[in-house]
This record gives C-alpha cells, sequence and structure tokens, in this order.
C-alpha cells in the first residue's frame, strides 16, 4: 500500500539483503532496516518491528535464507529453525513458514539450500499479496451487502481490533483488505480504531494505514466498543488471527474475545479475515490448546508517544513497584464468530465451514 505517494510492501529485498520497516518506530518515523543474518530477523520478530502472523512468516522465511546462506549445514538449517521458532509462540504462520523452508530444503545438497530459501520466501511473500487481495474481495461482499440497507452515502461502520493490515502482512492486510477495496470501489465506508492496548498497534499503526489510504476513521479506546455497538454505531466487526484452530476459535489479539461478546449481545456480526496459513489444523480447542504469549511487563507500566516538544519518549504510567501482567492474545470461540474470511471465500467458523474450503488440508491434518 501507499505511504504518501510511494508504494510500499512491510518486506522487500535489495540486493542479497532483506528490507522492513522498523514497525516499532511508527506513526512517527519511517525506518527501514536491512536484515542480513539470522540473528536480524529472529530480533526484528522477537522485537516487533515485524508484527503480524503472515509477516512473521515471510520474515522467518528469508531468516532461514539469510541462515543458509552463512552455513547450509544440516545443524545450521536446525539452529535456525528453532532460533526464528522461539522468538514469538502464539502466531502459527511462523512454523508454518519455517516447516515449508526446512521441508523445501532439507533434502538439497547445502550448497543449492540457501538460494532454494531465498526463492521460497519471496514465493510466500508474493503469495501472502495475492492471498490477502483474495480475502478483500471476498470480505468486500459483506460489505457491499450492509451497504445496499444504507441510504446512499451513508458509511458501512466497521470496528476492528488491533493491526491486521497491509503492514501485519507483505500487502493489503487482513482485515483491512475488505475496507480498502470498499474504499477503492467508492462504497462509503468508516472504521472504529480501537488503539489496541498495551503496544497500542491499532493507534500507531491501523490509523497511519488507514490515513494514508484515505479511509475515514476513527481511533477509539479499547474498552469504547461496546458502547458503540450498543448505539448501533457499527454495523460489522473485522479483525484478524495469529491462529485459528480446525473448529474455527480464532486467537487474536488481546481484547478480540470482549469485543466479540459485545458484538453477539448487540446482534453485530463478527468475522476474523485470515489466509489458510493462519489455521492450526492440528488443533481443535484454541482456549485449552493455543500457547499465548507472555511480553514484559514494562510493555504496560509504560508507554511510548511523540511528546509536545516533537521528541519521541517513553513514560512510565504505574508505580514501579506494581507487578504486571502482559497478555499478548486471547481467543474467541468459534460460537461467538459470524464466519471466517479467507482467500478462498467465506465460511463458518466451524470444522465442516473450514474443511469444505481448504478439504485438501483438513484431510492432511486429519
Ligand atoms: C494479520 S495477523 C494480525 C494480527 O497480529 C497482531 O498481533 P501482533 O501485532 O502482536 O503480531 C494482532 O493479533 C493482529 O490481529
Amino acid at each position: 500500500m501507499k505511504i504518501g505517494e510511494q508504494a510500499f510492501r512491510s518486506i522487500w529485498t535489495e540486493g542479497d539483503e532483506v528490507a522492513i520497516i522498523d514497525q516499532t518506530k511508527l506513526p512517527h518515523e519511517l525506518k527501514i532496516v536491512h536484515l542480513t543474518t539470522l540473528e536480524d530477523a529472529a530480533r526484528a520478530i522477537a522485537d516487533m518491528w515485524v508484527r503480524g502472523a503472515p509477516l512473521i512468516g515471510a520474515t522467518a522465511a528469508y531468516g532461514m535464507a539469510l541462515a543458509l546462506r552463512a552455513d547450509p549445514a544440516d545443524a545450521s538449517l536446525a539452529t535456525a529453525y528453532d532460533t526464528l521458532h522461539a522468538t514469538r509462540p502464539t502466531a502459527i504462520n511462523l512454523r508454518w513458514a519455517l516447516d515449508a523452508v526446512r521441508e523445501r530444503v532439507g533434502r538439497l545438497d547445502p550448497g543449492a539450500r540457501a538460494a532454494a530459501a531465498w526463492t521460497l520466501a519471496g514465493e510466500i511473500a508474493d503469495e501472502d499479496v495475492a492471498t490477502n487481495r483474495r480475502i478483500g474481495e471476498n470480505g468486500l461482499a459483506i460489505i457491499e451487502a450492509i451497504a445496499r440497507t444504507k441510504t446512499p452515502g451513508e458509511a458501512v461502520n466497521v470496528l476492528t481490533h488491533c493491526n491486521a493490515g497491509w503492514l501485519a502482512t507483505v500487502d493489503w492486510g487482513t482485515a483491512t483488505a475488505p475496507v480498502y477495496l470498499a474504499h477503492d470501489k467508492g462504497i462509503p465506508v468508516h472504521v472504529f480504531v480501537d488503539e489496541t492496548r498495551p503496544r497500542n498497534q491499532g493507534a500507531g499503526l491501523t490509523a497511519f494505514e488507514l490515513g494514508h489510504h484515505g479511509v475515514d476513521h476513527t481511533l477509539v479506546v479499547d474498552n469504547a466498543g461496546g458502547h458503540l455497538m450498543q448505539h448501533g454505531l457499527v454495523d460489522l466487526c473485522i479483525v484478524g488471527s495469529d491462529r485459528t484452530t480446525a473448529l474455527g476459535d480464532v486467537c487474536n489479539k488481546i481484547g478480540t474475545y470482549l469485543k466479540a461478546l459485545a458484538a453477539r449481545d448487540n446482534g453485530v456480526p463478527f468475522y476474523a479475515a485470515l489466509p489458510a496459513s493462519t489455521v492450526d489444523w492440528r488443533v481443535r480447542d484454541g482456549v485449552a490448546e493455543i500457547p499465548i504469549e507472555q511480553r514484559g511487563g514494562d510493555e504496560v507500566s509504560h508507554v511510548v508517544g511523540m511528546s509536545d516538544r516533537g521528541t519521541v519518549e517513553r513514560v512510565r504510567i504505574a508505580p514501579e513497584t506494581t507487578p504486571v501482567a502482559n497478555y499478548a492474545f486471547d481467543v474467541t470461540p468459534a460460537r461467538l464468530v459470524t464466519g471466517l474470511i479467507t482467500e478462498r471465500g467465506v465460511c463458518a467458523a466451524s470444522e465442516a465451514g473450514l474443511a469444505g474450503l481448504f478439504p485438501e488440508l483438513a484431510r492432511k491434518r486429519a
């Protein structure tokens, strides 16, 4: 998507280096970072310079290629896999991408591995762009159906949580792709953007994206969603996913579950938008089985932002002695999910729904 007049992906190559946008600096600074080693890629994921399940997967695939360029031996391949896999536990695209690279290169002569991994990483990135465009087209139909119930010029109001935009993927985003396509088609659309404590991906990333694309949006505190829905101000919730189970439970940024509860209580359709690479076919009970990342307490006890003096500063908002728990994700049970918007269509959040769209994948894991 565009930042100003310049088109960007969230990750790309420059020669034999991997270029990313350091998302911890947005929206105040557009900082491009070049990854040249396995350690660079691992740190970029762990420290959330890049984040979002599909982008984590693409970055990890390039990280494997960088590792194999330095040392293509079996031990190096294994170390690279383990190092990258240990960066963050929840988004399944990480394991999906690492498995894809290991499967592609494992049986090759070591001398051919780095190039094959680099090529596959590029394919994963390109396929993610195409996949998200298809997710957008499938989700667009939902927005269009709501638009037909509106008076001419009246906007469809979408609420989203965290950032499941082009910055969470290689391009287009998942939850935002239908919004971008609706906007580009001239359908009036407005987005309520959950700020999404504690990392504020909504305030700093989704608002940044939507603003640069010209999509009407309003930033709200995370806890406003229920009020907005009670007052009929939300027509549709679309969120992303970090891992969706074979039965349709949706693991996503902390707070998503509460939004789904409010949506159900107020009769608001609640969709998750995700590619097949975000489905964990091995998991059936998301609440019981999906590992929920716990990050450092300083992400909750401190906030980072631009001071009135124009400098980016980090300030403490809780007493130094206060213990902090920082759960990064929660799981929305399938029963609260209206549907899953995928690259192959929209389905029920159920085993039958997912198997109907992806029979070959459901069978493989059965
Ligand atoms: C398209 S996946 C986006 C997904 O990832 C975010 O988590 P994080 O920023 O911690 O990587 C959030 O759960 C988004 O919905």
